[in-house]
């Protein structure tokens, strides 16, 4: 095909070659991976996703990524399977079809616009069934289009018969390990679905993060002011209470007691406290006209109105502690408020009440800066406060005995004990909070915390389970290797999860069949099942045949084939090859996903295999990456900031979306998807293909010193793109394969037109052979299309990768070129300033015996020796010597890493290396005439500049 240079042309050449090449594949069943003893296995998996809508980039990215590995260990004689499924558990799928049948206009506006699907098929995605086969479809398309390598014939949805059975043996497992436990145990709420609430229900991926606060109880005249802190150590200091004063407020009852709280906290608070009832309702400014009593000084104090306080967080009732706390003191001193600023804790160093002292020193603007000052103010007080003794005095006369042990005690240790003296006295209690609210149900409502009682949990705070969790971390490698501490981090912070749903698709606990498992849970192992689900298909084994007797002896070796085979009906042989398929690719050697799997899916991912399977199965490595973002946020479903992945095919073609997406940025970092570095990828690619178009034209044969140096310079950068391939470090290898290589090639070509030759045609070819290769995972359709046109029948996605031994290398002709381009540099320089037009370029040569000087040099320099050291060994003979060799040791220490290792690593003799690049130079600087001479030839009186190693005097005539 003749390629004509446009980009639009460009792109839609490379949408036709994909299609061209996606066809063959499929048509020559290549990535279809069968046990193959006679060579090294690879398994790798990546995230299945959830089909409530299409792809879009941010999918792309993490997919890619884990097919470019794929493709790259393929070619490195590893047996790789990369299989795919589909995760249809649980809420995401059925609140993206509750939100259609809503009407909701945002998101059908997407479905229709942003997504293109049809009217007919928005109306039939109100349900959750049809939904997910749709968008099944359409993921897959978009999979196909993007060109992964994944065997399809193991794909299967987590809603299959088949694999229900998988995941009730799972469930048994763990149940007879003791890992699943009935018990009572706050947790995330959807206050309207009335369902538990994990990361994969909320928008925008949040883990709610459960807390706790204490309640003080401040007596009033209307009832119990519970003020809501995370400080109840600071509460002899406490001197007011806030409310909002807009906010609704709510007098409740509860064990017989009235309390006020915001009416928004009374609702939230229902969730954790049994027989709530509100009584009435009034609004918080007019709580502003009564007093509260401090119920540790006996104090009244008054009750105050603020915009700050948030009526959703705690009980929407505060106590003012203007000492240690910036916002009291700040806003206190709006109201203009004649209060008391009482210190009741110490800081060595610091001054008397540190958020009074803070916030004068400071002059905060306005909220956000008091949320930093609070922030230090409390990490201050908590790491280094102590109990001041005027707590005593503070202290009304019936509790002054109690707080005597108080006083010099740390901040975390004193809070422990004014915390249990509250609840003992009934002068205050506990309550759950979400810590990083407001995190929002993919339903659109607020979560909340719920005590649920009698649920069944996963219970991943057990020891036993914990610490095997983490001998499996220790084993494991990530990448990137910052990963491992947050696997780490969440290891030691898991405790017990709600594993069970009453809303959503997915596979009924065994032992209580109302309750549906949930999509965290059911999701854990099946990297396990894709190895023998194509078998399951292929001998048409029922779901009513899987028993648990067959996945013990599949998955665990455990029982005797012959009789599960009797019990189940599977020939023998089936159930043999089921067991030999697993044990081929178990364990699974990596699995791929986007960061924000990590605290959840990956996390449990571990838990699961270290508490099921033996150690030798436990999988080798993690690879998380970074997100495509939109607008500064994780692109993503849940929050509508979309770009369809398919559409940005169309637009680029996929080899440049694949690039674009993966090779922007480092692993671990966040990408925008860049237009216009797209367009760069494409006209890298066009020049490659450009090239090689022509190559046919270049006739020469000659193998001189340009030919050694390109062909050195391909070495080099596959041994180099390789190391980088090894540990994911997708953007360097990018760098290399499309941006250094191509000025290479632009090099090269300068190179021989400057001897008046032309380019080799044959060495061209094989450089474009090996490029073909390596760029391939990267940009497999496109590669296919150059190695048939390089005249080759094979598939480039099954080639050997090239191996370079670093043995080979030989940089010699590089550095002499980079020394080339180093007196080039200088000559240019002098041309920049001259004036006239200049006739002769003279240049002189410093002579061996001074090289030899630099290279002593560089050796002293190197162990910090010292110039009169390099004088006294040298000795010079005269007193212009003793400048001369001054120079020659300041040269040494400022010496690039090249000139270094072209003079210590070879004979390198400089007045034949400069000779030899005459023409070179020449070439470069427009035909103009050069003489190279020794400096031995030079004429003292004439030209009154030094020739040093490596740095030659130049004079323009
Ligand atoms: N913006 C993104 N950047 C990189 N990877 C992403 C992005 N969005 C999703 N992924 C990855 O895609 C895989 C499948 O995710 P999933 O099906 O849950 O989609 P999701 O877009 O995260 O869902 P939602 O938007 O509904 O939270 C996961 O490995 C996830 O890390």
């Amino acid at each position: 095909m003749t390629f004509i240079s446009t980009s639009k042309r460009f792109s839609d050449f490379l949408n036709d070659i994909s299609q061209k090449w996606q066809k063959a594949w499929e048509e020559e069943k290549i990535f279809e991976a069968s046990p193959d003893y006679s060579r090294k296995k690879f398994y790798t998996t990546v995230a299945f996703p959830y089909p409530n809508s299409p792809f879009h980039l941010g999918h792309g990215r993490t997919y890619v990524t884990c097919d470019i590995y794929a493709r790259f260990m393929r070619m490195r004689g590893y047996n790789v399977l990369f299989p795919m499924g589909f995760h249809y558990t649980g809420t995401p799928i059925i609140a993206m079809a509750d939100d259609v049948a809503k009407g909701d206009k945002e998101l059908i506006d997407i479905f229709k616009n942003i997504y293109e699907i049809p009217d007919d098929v928005i109306s039939k995605l109100v349900d959750p069934l049809f939904m997910a086969n749709y968008f099944k479809e359409e993921i897959k398309k978009a999979m196909k289009e993007i060109g992964l390598s994944i065997d399809w014939r193991r794909e299967f949805t987590t809603i299959d018969p088949e694999f229900s059975s998988f995941i009730v043996w799972q469930f048994g497992k763990l149940q007879e390990k003791g890992f699943i436990v009935r018990d009572t145990h706050p947790v995330g709420w959807c206050p309207v679905h009335h369902i538990p609430v994990g990361m994969h229900d909320t928008k925008g991926d949040m883990e709610p993060e459960i807390g706790e606060f204490t309640l003080i109880y401040f007596e009033s005249d209307l009832g119990i002011l519970p003020a809501a802190t995370l400080r109840p150590e600071t509460v002899f200091g406490a001197i007011a209470i806030w409310v909002n004063p807009d906010a609704n407020y709510v007098i409740t009852e509860m064990d017989g007691k009235k309390f006020v709280m915001s009416e928004k906290a009374a609702f939230k608070l229902s969730f954790q406290i049994d027989n709530l009832k509100t009584l009435n309702t009034l609004k918080g400014s007019e709580l502003a006209k009564h007093y509260a009593i401090n119920p540790i000084t006996g104090n009244k104090i008054p009750i105050l109105g603020a915009g700050f306080v948030d009526p959703m967080t705690g009980t929407g009732v505060v106590m003012s502690v203007p000492a240690h706390a910036p916002f009291d003191y700040y806003y206190l001193k709006k109201v203009k408020q004649d209060l008391p600023v009482i210190s009741v804790i110490s800081v060595e160093g610091q001054g008397e009440a540190l958020a009074k002292e803070m916030v004068d020193k400071t002059n905060p603007k306005g909220d956000e800066d008091l949320e930093k000052l609070t922030e230090q103010v409390y990490r201050m007080e908590y790491n280094k406060g102590k109990m001041k003794s005027n707590i005593i005095e503070l202290t009304k006369p019936a509790y002054r005995d109690e707080f005597k042990t108080l006083v010099g005690l740390s901040v975390p240790e004193a809070r422990q004990k004014i915390t249990e003296f509250l609840i003992d006295k009934k002068l205050g209690r506990k309550i759950f909070e979400i810590m990083n609210r407001p995190v929002y149900c993919r339903c659109g409502n607020e979560v909340v915390v719920k005590i649920l009682k009698d649920q069944w949990f996963l219970d991943y705070g057990n020891p036993e389970w914990k610490s095997l969790a983490k001998k499996l971390i220790s084993k494991m490698n990530f990448i990137p290797p910052e990963a491992r501490k947050d696997f780490e981090f969440v290891a030691d912070w898991l405790q017990k999860r709600a594993c069970a749903r009453t809303r959503g698709l997915g596979t009924p606990l065994p032992w209580d069949k109302k309750w549906v498992i949930e999509s965290l849970s059911d999701s854990t192992i099946y990297m396990a099942y894709y190895t023998i689900a194509h078998l399951i298909k292929k001998y048409g084994l029922k779901p009513s045949q899987l028993s648990s007797e067959l996945w013990d002896y599949v998955m665990l070796g455990k029982g005797d084939p012959s009789a599960v085979s009797k019990s189940s009906g599977i020939p023998q042989e089936v159930i043999e090859e089921m067991r030999k398929e697993f044990i081929y690719w178990y364990p699974l050697d990596i699995r791929h996903s986007g960061k924000d799997l990590i605290p959840n899916h990956l996390s449990f991912f571990i838990f699961n295999h270290a508490a099921i399977f033996p150690e030798e199965l436990w999988p080798k490595a993690i690879a998380v990456n970074g997100f495509v973002l939109l607008e500064g946020k994780k692109m993503s479903k849940s929050l509508r900031n979309i770009i369809p992945l398919r559409k940005a095919i169309r637009m680029y073609g996929a080899d440049v979306v694949r690039i674009t997406l993966t090779s922007t940025a480092d692993m671990g970092s966040d990408v925008n998807f860049s237009d216009s570095y797209a367009k760069s990828v494409t006209d890298a690619l066009r020049n490659f293909y450009e090239l090689s178009e022509k190559i046919t034209e270049y006739k020469g044969d000659q193998e001189g010193f340009p030919e050694i140096w390109i062909k050195n310079k391909l070495n080099q950068m596959v041994i180099e793109v390789t190391r980088y391939m090894e540990n994911l470090d997708l953007r360097n290898s990018l760098n290399e394969l499309l941006y250094n290589l191509s000025s290479y090639i632009n090099e090269y070509v300068e190179m021989v037109k400057a001897e008046g030759r032309e380019p080799n045609g044959r060495i061209l070819k094989e450089l474009l052979e090996v490029w073909t290769k390596i760029i391939s995972p990267f940009a497999p359709h496109f590669a296919e299309e150059m190695w048939h046109k390089l005249g080759h029948t094979t598939f480039v996605s099954l080639e050997k990768w090239p191996e370079v031994p670093e043995s080979s290398v030989n940089l010699y002709e590089d550095l002499v070129h980079e020394y080339h381009k180093k007196v080039l540099e200088d000559i240019q320089s002098i041309l920049n300033v001259y004036k006239g037009t200049p006739k002769v370029i003279r240049i002189f040569v410093s002579t061996p015996e001074e090289l030899t000087l630099l290279k002593n040099a560089l050796e002293i320099t190197s162990r910090g020796g010292s110039m009169k050291e390099f004088i006294e060994k040298n000795r010079p003979r005269e007193k212009v010597d003793v400048k001369l060799y001054q120079k020659i040791f300041e040269e040494a220490r400022g010496l690039d890493d090249n000139m270094r290792k072209l003079i210590i690593t070879y004979d390198f003799n400089e007045e034949e290396a400069l000779k030899q690049g005459l023409n070179y130079l020449r070439y470069k600087l427009g035909g103009k005439e050069i003489e190279v001479k020794s400096a031995k030839e030079m004429d003292k009186t004439k030209y009154k500049k030094d020739a040093l190693p490596l740095k030659p005097a130049i004079f323009i005539e």
